[in-house]
This record gives C-alpha cells, sequence and structure tokens, in this order.
C-alpha cells in the first residue's frame, strides 16, 4: 500500500513553499510520493491573472526536483475540477493506494465554500500545514468549527491510513513565508520569462 499525499494548488508560479511543505508532509506523515495536481482553474479564483496550465505545470516541473514529488495536470486528463471529483477519481484508478489531502493553513478559512466539502472530509484525511498570519482564522474558520472534533494529535500524524475519517491534524512546521502572490506581484514578467527559479 503507497501512502500518498495530495497536493492541490494554482501553482501560479510553483515555489519554495510548495516544496517545502511537501518535504515536511513526506517526513512527518511517512509519505511515499507527493503528488503536486496542477489545478487547471481553482473553481473559486479568478481567471484572470491565471497563467496558462502548460506553464504552470512546467514551472511545478522546475520546483519539484525530487524523486518523490510528481507534479502533473491530472486534472485536465480526468476532466474534475473539484477536488471531491479528482480524489474519487484517484482513489477508483489506484486501489493500491492511500490518499490525504495536503493544504497550507490559508485553505482553512475558504474550504467550506468548496464543493462538497464534508464529503470530501469523508473520503480522506487531511493534514494541514503551517504558514504564517494563517493559523488564527485557519483555527477559527467554520469548516475547522466542524472537523474539530475529528482533529488528530500532531504526534499520531504518521498512522493517518488507520483513521476512521473525517481526520483532521494540524502539523506545524517552519514556516516558509513565500507565495505565489508575492512573486507575481515582484515578477510582472511571469509567466513569459519562463526561464528563472522562484
Ligand atoms: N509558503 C507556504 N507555506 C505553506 N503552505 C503553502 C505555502 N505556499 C503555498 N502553500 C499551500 O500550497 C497549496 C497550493 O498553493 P497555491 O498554488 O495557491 O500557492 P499560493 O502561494 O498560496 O498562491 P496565491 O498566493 O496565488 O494564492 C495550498 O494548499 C497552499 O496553502
Ligand atoms: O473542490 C472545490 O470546490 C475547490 C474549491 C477551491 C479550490 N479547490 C482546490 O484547492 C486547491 C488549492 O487551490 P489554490 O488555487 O488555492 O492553490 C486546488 O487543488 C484547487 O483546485 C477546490
Amino acid at each position: 500500500m503507497k501512502r500518498i499525499g495530495l497536493l492541490g494548488g494554482s501553482f501560479n508560479p510553483a515555489h519554495a513553499g510548495h516544496r517545502h511543505i511537501s518535504i515536511e508532509a513526506m517526513r512527518r506523515l511517512r509519505l511515499d510520493e507527493v503528488w503536486w495536481l496542477v489545478s487547471p482553474q481553482n473553481p473559486l479564483k479568478s481567471s484572470s491573472d491565471m497563467a496558462p496550465l502548460p506553464a504552470r505545470l512546467a514551472s511545478a516541473r522546475r520546483t519539484a526536483r525530487h524523486p518523490r514529488i510528481r507534479a502533473s495536470a491530472i486534472e485536465a486528463r480526468l476532466g474534475t475540477r473539484f477536488a471531491i471529483d479528482t480524489v474519487a477519481a484517484l482513489q477508483h484508478r489506484h486501489p493500491d493506494c492511500r490518499f490525504i489531502w495536503l493544504a497550507g493553513a490559508d485553505i482553512l478559512p475558504e474550504l467550506h465554500r468548496w464543493h462538497r466539502w464534508r464529503d470530501l472530509l469523508r473520503r480522506l484525511p487531511i493534514a494541514v500545514l503551517a504558514r504564517p498570519r494563517y493559523m488564527g482564522d485557519a483555527l477559527r474558520s467554520p469548516a475547522m468549527a466542524w472537523a474539530r472534533r475529528w482533529r488528530r494529535r500532531q504526534g499520531t500524524a504518521a498512522d493517518w491510513p488507520g483513521w476512521t475519517l473525517p481526520a483532521i491534524v494540524v502539523l506545524d512546521i517552519r514556516a516558509t513565508p513565500v507565495s505565489a502572490t508575492a512573486i507575481r506581484a515582484r515578477d510582472p514578467d511571469w509567466p513569459r520569462r519562463m526561464d528563472h527559479r522562484h
């Protein structure tokens, strides 16, 4: 049974924060691999400043630089946009894998707006990785108000494949204060200038 972390994101562009949380998640959750799901279009984000999918996928592949991090645009191939549909399809296609959803803390305040979010949390556990400034809002969020009764202690994080669902674990990790928003603000040439690293 392979243990896989799923990191869904816009990756507009990918950066060191994505790599850092993936490596920490691999260690703390004893993952075999982390799959970066480069989203064709986040259903809740505007498409206006979204770089084309091939540019974001290329950025993710350049940034991953790790034999156990795999970046793909599998949602484009599956034709899924909502996380619940992507996860259902992956669970169906990979019965030999166990999946856990990985997310930075900034995801929690908006999680209750995701399509069938409670059903998503009934399908797979979620690990929330600390992000500077976001933890307060994350812990006060409507999704956390619902999910906190199933919160697991981080000392037990490696046991996640055996957890009954829903299950949520918050992992305190060293924060990397980098964001795609800050990179775009600094680098108006993204994604035209494809040869640099962030
Ligand atoms: N520095 C970081 N620390 C922790 N988690 C992060 C960090 N950067 C991104 N993430 C997480 O990675 C996932 C994908 O993030 P995304 O591609 O939207 O990057 P972003 O930097 O948050 O982008 P933007 O600033 O455009 O919203 C999300 O779960 C997000 O919370
Ligand atoms: O399923 C949903 O309704 C849903 C709503 C908003 C965001 N998501 C997913 O959340 C992930 C993080 O998105 P982002 O843009 O914040 O990096 C990415 O995989 C999105 O497809 C999913």
